[in-house]
C-alpha cells in the first residue's frame, strides 16, 4: 500500500480486489482491519518510533465493495509514555465505511531484530521504547 505524508497524517488509496473477498463481491474484514493498522504503521514512519500494536479496534460502519477505490487517513492523536493513540477511517467516496483506532506501544528495535530478519537500516537512527 503507498502512503503518503500530508500535514502530519498518513494518506493512502487502496482498492481491494477478489483476494480480500469476504461476503460476496465485499471487502474482508480482517483485510479493512489489516489495511488500518498497516497505516497506522506508516504513522510510526512519520514519529521515527518503533512500535508495535497493542490493541485495535474497528468500527465497520458500511459494505466495503471490491474494486472500488478507497482513501485512508491516519494519524496519531496523543501520545502517554511509551503509548501512541492512533485513529484512521477508511472512505469510499464521501462516505466513511470504516474507522480505527489503535494503541501502539513503542518498542526497541530488538523487538524486531529477535525474528533473525534485519531490519531496514532508517529504523536504527530511531529512538527506541526508552525515548518516552
Ligand atoms: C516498527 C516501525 C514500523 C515502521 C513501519 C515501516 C514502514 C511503514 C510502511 C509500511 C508499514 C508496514 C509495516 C508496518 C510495520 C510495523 C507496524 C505494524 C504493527 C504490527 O502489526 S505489530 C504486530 C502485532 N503486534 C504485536 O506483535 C505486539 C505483541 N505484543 C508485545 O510485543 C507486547 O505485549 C508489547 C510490546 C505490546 C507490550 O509489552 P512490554 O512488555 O514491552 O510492555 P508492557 O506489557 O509493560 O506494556 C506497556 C504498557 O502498555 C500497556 N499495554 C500493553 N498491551 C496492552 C494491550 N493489549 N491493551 C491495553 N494496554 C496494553 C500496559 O498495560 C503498559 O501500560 P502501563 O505502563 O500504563 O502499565
Amino acid at each position: 500500500m503507498q502512503m503518503q505524508a500530508v500535514d502530519g497524517e498518513v494518506h493512502a488509496d487502496l482498492t481491494l480486489d477478489g483476494r480480500m473477498e469476504g461476503a460476496p463481491g465485499l471487502a474482508h474484514g480482517g483485510a479493512i482491519a489489516a489495511a488500518l493498522d498497516d497505516l497506522f504503521g506508516g504513522v510510526l514512519v512519520l514519529l521515527e518510533t518503533p512500535a508495535v500494536t497493542a490493541r485495535l479496534n474497528v468500527e465497520y460502519r458500511l459494505p466495503v465493495p471490491l474494486h472500488t477505490p478507497l482513501h485512508l487517513v491516519a494519524r496519531c492523536t496523543a501520545t502517554e509514555g511509551r503509548k501512541l493513540h492512533m485513529a484512521g477511517t477508511m472512505s469510499a467516496g464521501e462516505a466513511i465505511v470504516a474507522e480505527a483506532s489503535a494503541m501502539f506501544v513503542r518498542v526497541e528495535i530488538a523487538h524486531f531484530e529477535a525474528s533473525g530478519v534485519p531490519v531496514p537500516d532508517a529504523w536504527r537512527s530511531w529512538g527506541g521504547a526508552a525515548r518516552g
